[in-house]
């Protein structure tokens, strides 16, 4: 078994995170003290239990509910940049190398921001975050659309404007049922034009439909969550059968951006052991591990990995080969990406005791 310190130390590569997932406690608990806004509890150690608890329902939209607060305190330009250096900085002091983080701009102009003043905040933040980091780290944004709302056009405008300023792809999110990607179709078909990059939040709560839409539709280059494409494949025994799409995502490599707590609170998995990331590894789809909502979810990139190493018995080597999956899916240039894997993430697996 490898241990925490190890664990912490060795280099990982995070795509899929929240940037309104991931305050800390204390943070929520004194911005929403500046502003007023009312919290269900007092101290942080209960405000991020309660978190948990409330995100523990079993249906993504009862876990959507408890961004209400946190997205209620990152208003401000000063909040937001707050929250932004903060996570870059809790990440690199987890060993996270390389970050995409996203969150949806539409969703703080209630105090006056416009979408511009949002993505520049966030930028700011994240470049204090990556000066004052304990250990080096590259962090990067993506812009979300909401999906039961109408902006991703304009969002995936903004997306493109904010190309060479740190914002290096698009997403949508929100329920998944009810909501398929092709209401936004224009916003992909726009991207494709512009040449940019977006991943979809597709079989979560929904299943091979809308995975399918999200590929074959909407030309997604990721798959956020995609734990339904599982429903693709016929197993027996040792063998396993992989029905057209299943197939078409594991040949075209398409990355499998897969959140595994998260996908127990909101019902999409049963149990860490039972979760479909552990066949889909085994069949070499192009699976990568995240941390969705680090604060919904009490978690970490570490605390992730550490869960699958106890279900799967995974060790050193599939850590590694995790985080060099997930640099290949990242969107930022491939000689960027390759930098990180020659420079950073390979030798220090080549330190490390693969035996181990
Ligand atoms: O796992 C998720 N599925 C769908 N939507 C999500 C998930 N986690 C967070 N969101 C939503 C809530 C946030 O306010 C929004 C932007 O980050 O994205
Ligand atoms: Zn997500």
């Amino acid at each position: 078994m490898i241990s925490p310190e190890q664990l912490k130390a060795a280099p990982k590569v995070l795509l899929h995170d929240h940037l309104d997932g991931g305050l800390r406690p204390e943070t929520v608990l004194e911005l929403a003290g500046e502003i007023g806004h009312p919290l269900p509890r007092a101290s942080a150690p209960e405000l991020g239990a309660w978190f948990v608890e409330s995100a523990d329902s079993g249906s993504l939209e009862r876990y959507l509910e408890t961004f209400e607060h946190t997205v209620a305190v990152m208003q401000t330009a000063e909040a937001i940049k707050r929250v932004a250096s903060e996570c870059v900085q809790d990440l690199a002091a987890d060993g996270v190398v390389y970050a995409e983080v996203r969150y949806a701009p539409e969703q703080h102009l209630t105090r006056g921001l416009t979408l511009e003043q949002v993505v520049d905040a966030v930028r700011e933040g994240f470049e204090h975050g990556m000066a004052v980091a304990e250990r080096p780290i590259v962090a990067r944004q993506l812009l979300t659309a909401m999906r039961h709302k109408a902006r991703s056009m304009e969002i995936a405008e903004l997306a493109v404007a904010y190309r060479d300023a740190g914002v290096v792809g698009f997403d949508i999110a929100g329920a998944e049922a009810g909501y398929p990607p092709t209401r936004h179709l224009d916003a992909f078909e726009y991207l494709q034009r512009e040449n940019a990059h977006f991943t979809i939040h597709a079989g979560e709560a929904f299943g091979l439909p809308s995975i399918w839409q999200a590929i074959q539709w909407c030309g997604a280059d990721r798959l956020g969550h995609g734990v339904r494409i599982i429903d693709d494949i016929e197993t027996d025994g040792d063998k396993a059968e992989l029905g057209r799409l299943a197939a078409y995502v594991r040949d075209r490599r398409i990355p499998l951006e897969m959140c595994p707590s998260s996908n127990l609170q909101t019902g999409a998995a049963a149990s860490i052991a039972e979760h479909p990331i552990g066949l889909l590894a085994k069949l070499r789809f192009r699976v990568t591990v995240n941390t969705d909502n680090r604060l919904m979810s009490g978690t970490s990139m570490s605390r992730e990995l550490t869960l699958l190493a106890e279900a799967f018995d995974y060790g050193l080597e599939d850590f590694r080969w995790f985080a060099i999956n997930a640099m290949k899916s990242a969107f930022i240039p491939f000689d960027e990406r390759l930098a990180i894997i020659n420079n950073v993430i390979k030798p220090w697996y080549a330190e490390a005791d693969l035996s181990h």
